[in-house]
């Protein structure tokens, strides 16, 4: 027994009761209407205008309506208002955006930030990840996605982002980001988000055997050691002393000693530094800043020398979210390298959590050759 209704309202409407058929919108009216279940819910929650809704109740119908004023209820506390929380970490603000119009977004380099010659990748990857998430309803949650890097990005510029809705499906949403520094696109990235569904389960993958974050040390404290060890020459000691330190914005204990530092493989635990706001969208973005921070260094382990320079830039990362992530707890990233080959080094990983669960797959390549002296007057990249 199905029933059309039309109703005008400006509130929102939680089904807690029977299925609801929804030709979305105009646009949508020639697809195929989606199925709503309990705790979904329709209508606008705006406080602006009136809009018409028009669904079929496929069975009896009992709603919760939410009146507009409380629709901010259903937004979790976001990354996107982490400037009203006082307590924020680091995280929270290198991934803070500011809204410009519509589905653009503008990101800075903070100083606090780790930069390098050019902008950090991962903080593309988290920037943008950050501008999709904004677009999409908050119960799809980010489920890959797959970046380009174009173009060295300025760290002294603003970057600016720019959202393309692909695609709103029932399930999943789909969103495609430009990021653009003085005109030009710098880096790219399409992802992928859906909403929560049981289904079917197995995990094939084995977490390794490795001790336990306690008692590893990390990486400031490796560095204080290497300045106090007397067996380093004084001189490198001192170089090293005078070198600008700052400690980044993820804690990282490495599991094995330097003797392993040739093998094309890498583990180690890694967690933000600083509480997080308890947003899932959050956890994400920043689990996919930290994934390039030491990825694709490791397919140049077994190359490396006494004096080798290098020249190496990621070009591409995707990344799989299996499961729901807490960035702010312990993870063990699980890093190979397979293949380096024709200048490009390819890596995998896999990131557990404590539990051993498989929480993210990834993948990356990126450009590694032998640094070539700079000429004089280098071409603007920009
Ligand atoms: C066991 C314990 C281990 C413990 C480890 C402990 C500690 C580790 C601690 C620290 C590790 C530190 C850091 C690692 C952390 C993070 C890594 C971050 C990675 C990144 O965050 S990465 C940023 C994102 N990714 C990009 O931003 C790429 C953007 N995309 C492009 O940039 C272009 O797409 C490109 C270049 C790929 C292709 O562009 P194209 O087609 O035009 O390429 P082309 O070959 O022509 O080079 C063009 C110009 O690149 C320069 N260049 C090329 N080769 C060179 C060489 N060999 N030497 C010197 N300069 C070179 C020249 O300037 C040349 O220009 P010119 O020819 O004028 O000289």
């Amino acid at each position: 027994m199905a029933s059309n209704i039309f109703c005008y309202f400006n509130d929102i409407l939680i089904i807690l009761k029977a299925e609801v058929s929804a030709p979305a919108n105009a646009e949508e009216a020639n697809r195929p209407d989606y199925v709503l279940n309990k705790y979904d819910y329709f209508g606008y929650g705006t406080n602006s205008s009136v809009h018409q809704v028009n669904v079929v109740a496929l069975s009896k119908l009992t709603c919760f309506i939410l009146p507009n004023q409380y629709g901010h209820l259903l937004q979790p506390k976001t990354i996107w208002n982490a400037e009203e929380t006082p307590e924020h970490s680091l995280l929270e603000q290198i991934l803070h955006l500011e809204p410009l119009e519509v589905d653009i977004f503008r990101g800075f380099t903070l100083p606090e930030a780790p930069t390098f010659r050019q902008v950090f990748g991962g903080q593309f990857i988290g920037q943008a990840l950050a501008a999709a998430s904004k677009t999409v309803d908050c119960l799809k949650m980010v489920h890959s996605l797959h970046a380009i890097f174009l173009v060295a990005g300025d760290n002294n510029i603003p970057i600016i982002y720019q959202v393309h809705r692909a695609r709103d499906g029932s399930s999943f949403a789909t969103r495609k980001v430009e990021a653009k520094q003085k005109g030009l696109v710098v880096f790219t990235l399409i992802a992928s988000f859906q909403k929560e569904e049981v289904g079917f389960e197995h995990q094939a993958a084995i977490m390794p055997d490795v001790p336990p974050p306690e008692q590893l040390l990390n990486l400031e404290e490796i560095r204080e050691r290497r300045l106090t060890d007397p067996r380093f020459p004084s001189q490198y000691r001192n170089l090293a002393a005078k070198k600008k330190f700052i400690p980044w914005p993820i804690e990282m204990r490495f599991c094995e000693g330097s003797a392993s530092q040739h093998k094309p493989s890498l583990n180690y635990w890694f967690r933000a530094r600083g509480k997080l706001s308890d947003d899932q969208a959050l956890h994400r973005c920043v689990v996919a800043y930290a994934s390039d921070l030491l990825f694709s260094g490791v397919s140049l382990n077994p190359h490396r020398e006494k004096g080798l320079k290098t020249y190496c830039l990621s070009l591409d990362h995707s990344i799989w979210f299996h499961k729901p992530v807490k960035a702010d707890e312990w993870m063990l990233y699980v890093i190979e390298s397979p293949s380096a080959h024709g200048g490009r080094g390819f890596v995998t990983g896999r990131m557990f959590n404590r539990q051993g669960e498989l929480i993210m797959s990834l993948t990356q390549e990126a450009l590694i050759r032998r640094e070539k002296p700079r000429g004089p007057n280098p071409r603007p990249k920009l």
